[in-house]
């Protein structure tokens, strides 16, 4: 076992397989990310890195191939034990933050500690400290629709952090912003990096966001490779 290694994939494909079509995404992909790492994945549209981070998340099943997260083989696990891993270890960010619009920020980022059987008290505590922690203190009581692009884009990270979970898996987070605010929300992922541990897998189309994060791999023909 290698203490410093957080997630391990091995030889993962996924095959879409409609009627008489196949299409080949991920070919026999490996990866391994050390704990407290910050990967950016690059790739064009339809390369398959939404597909790789669905298949890490355990919200997909791959074809053939492992994942690894803490040396726990994540497809193997049964749905409720997967369900419990998932919640547990991997905070999840999305292009549209994927919000509640009927409840307040600060209910937002106190939910997955709620559903989790944290008593409210605790879990409000935390949800206001990590919305300060992205600098929103003074707008928790605010429902989505009442906050700026980025500012939700904070709020989802705020909740993505809840649980605080070994690894936060973010599909294009910034890809709906504009370009000063998405180069914020990205020093706020390497800040929280920094200071919480918390690796960071995200998926960019965006070079020079990527470049922010300590590692770079771009997604073509089914396999990570450098990007020269
Ligand atoms: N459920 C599905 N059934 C069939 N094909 C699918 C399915 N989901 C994704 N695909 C195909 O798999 C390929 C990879 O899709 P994926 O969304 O992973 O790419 P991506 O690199 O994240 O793209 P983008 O940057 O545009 O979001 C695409 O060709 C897509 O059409």
């Amino acid at each position: 076992m290698n203490n410093d290694r957080l997630i391990e994939v091995t030889k993962l494909s996924r095959v879409y397989e409609d009627g008489a079509s196949k299409v080949t995404v991920l070919e026999s992909l490996n990866l391994s990310v050390e704990r407290g790492e910050q990967l950016a994945i690059v790739g064009a549209s339809g390369s398959g890195k939404s597909t790789l981070l669905h298949l890490i998340g355990a919200l997909d099943k791959p074809t053939e191939g492992t994942v690894l997260i803490n040396d726990k083989d994540v497809h193997k696990l049964k749905p409720k034990a997967q369900g419990e891993f998932r919640n547990m270890n991997i905070g999840f960010v999305y292009q549209f933050h994927h919000l509640l619009p009927e409840f307040t920020a600060l209910e937002n980022v106190a939910m997955p500690l709620i559903i989790r059987g944290t008593n409210r008290d605790q879990a409000y505590r935390k949800a206001a400290a990590l919305i300060e922690r992205v600098g929103l203190t003074d707008r928790g009581t605010h429902k989505p629709s009442e906050l700026s692009g980025g500012e939700r884009q904070r709020i989802a990270f705020a909740r993505a952090l809840a649980n605080e979970p070994v690894c936060v898996l973010a599909d294009e987070p910034t890809g709906n912003l504009d370009h000063a605010t998405a180069l914020k929300v990205y020093d706020l992922m390497c800040e929280i990096n920094q200071e919480m541990g918390t690796t960071f897998i995200t998926v960019t189309h965006d070079l020079e966001l990527a470049s922010k994060m300590q590692r770079q791999l771009k997604l073509e023909d089914g396999h990570l490779m450098a990007i020269e």
